[in-house]
């Protein structure tokens, strides 16, 4: 199932044309307030009828020039900042809702209950559960809804960090499990390091870059969109080995590195965060440094005081000074090595 969106609509003081496809996995629309997320998102789910476009979901149209179906006609399931659950409803009513008349709704009733651990909330009333447990619960009733295509348009804006904290590990759980396209809207880049698999990014009304998280984050043009202290690699890795020092070992795409502070086992799949600033560089093989990892390095870029590495086969970053970028002389092309101060293991 994959989302593919194109339309053009004039509003006073902005033209927006927005294109973009959201493949199954998270798909994160980023950009700064008034670009367009909303609109976009409008004129997905059924709200707004742009002055011209397509949306498409898999095979089936929503909207082109003859077809504008209707919001209850498109199966697109949302989950918006507040919960917008039915107050005099249990959290079971809610749930069972959307689904009252499909064929089915029984078996998905105790599969989606499960995977989101509603049961022991089933006969509380909406006031009566914290702002996380209210997101889990408008979540499963769009799910209920048998829908072809998820959005959530800052389903954490809401919510206190303890909240989202705790709703966190159940959107990596239906990023995994549920085999949809999932349109999530977001402000907050922390949020869509560890949930996003695609990121499309909206400035103006347009859609300026759109690819896979990891490319995103390794692109020194981005780092002032996305703020510069979130730049850096976004790389895989797996265990090989615990030392005996309870430091793990792992191989990844960069080549082999130490780990500390995980409690991963051999075999166990990372991700790991390179931020840019965590990243130094020496023409030369260091010697006598604290430094664990360090890379073997060719410079590809280099904007703005970010240097764009090719290390293996990963990009990286790292965060140098002009001055520094002037004495090593770095220009594309430059071998160098990259000596890693610190990386943290993402939560799976
Ligand atoms: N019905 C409308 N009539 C005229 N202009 C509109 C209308 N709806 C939105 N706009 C304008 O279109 C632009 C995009 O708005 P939109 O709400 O889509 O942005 P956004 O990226 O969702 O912003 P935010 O992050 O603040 O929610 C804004 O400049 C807004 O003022």
């Amino acid at each position: 199932m994959t989302l593919s969106v194109s339309f053009r609509h004039p509003f006073p003081g902005l033209d927006l044309d927005v294109a973009f496809d959201a493949p199954e996995g998270v798909t994160a629309l980023f950009g700064p307030s008034g670009c367009g997320k909303s609109t976009t998102i409008n004129v997905i789910t059924g709200l707004m009828r742009p002055a011209s476009g397509r949306v498409q979901l898999s095979g089936r149209v929503l909207l082109d020039g003859r077809t504008h179906l209707p919001p209850q006609a498109r199966r697109i399931g949302c989950v918006f900042q507040d919960a917008r659950l039915f107050p005099h409803m249990t959290v079971e009513a809610n749930l069972r809702y959307p689904s009252r008349w499909r064929r089915g709704a029984a078996r998905d009733f105790d599969r989606i209950t499960a995977m989101l651990a509603l049961g022991p909330l089933l006969a509380r009333h909406p006031h009566s559960l914290s702002g996380g447990e209210k997101q889990r619960t408008a979540i499963g009733r769009a799910l209920l809804s048998d829908p072809d295509l998820l959005v959530m348009d800052e389903p954490l804006a809401a919510l206190d960090d303890a909240r989202k904290a705790e709703i966190m590990p159940w959107l990596e759980r239906l990023r995994d499990e549920v085999r949809l396209p999932i349109l999530y809207v977001s402000h907050s880049v922390p949020e869509i390091v560890r949930l996003a698999t695609t990121v499309v990014l909206m400035e103006r009304g347009r859609v300026t870059h759109s690819g896979t998280l990891s490319d995103i984050l390794a692109d020194p043009e981005l780092a002032p969109a996305l703020g510069s202290r979130e730049a850096g690699a976004l790389i895989r890795a797996q265990v090989e080995a615990v030392e005996q020092d309870g430091m793990l070992r792992v191989t990844t795409g960069s080549g082999p590195m130490l780990l500390q502070g995980g409690t991963a086992r051999p075999g166990e799949v990372l991700r790991l965060r390179v931020l840019a600033h965590e990243v130094i560089l020496s023409r030369d093989p260091p010697v006598g440094l604290s430094a664990l990892n360090v890379l073997p390095a060719t410079v590809v870029a280099i904007r703005d005081g970010l240097v764009q590495l090719r290390v293996g086969d990963e990009r990286m970053l790292a965060q140098v000074t002009p001055r520094s970028i002037q004495s090593l002389d770095l220009k594309a092309g430059n071998s160098c090595f990259a000596i890693i101060k610190s990386v943290s293991i993402l939560p799976s």
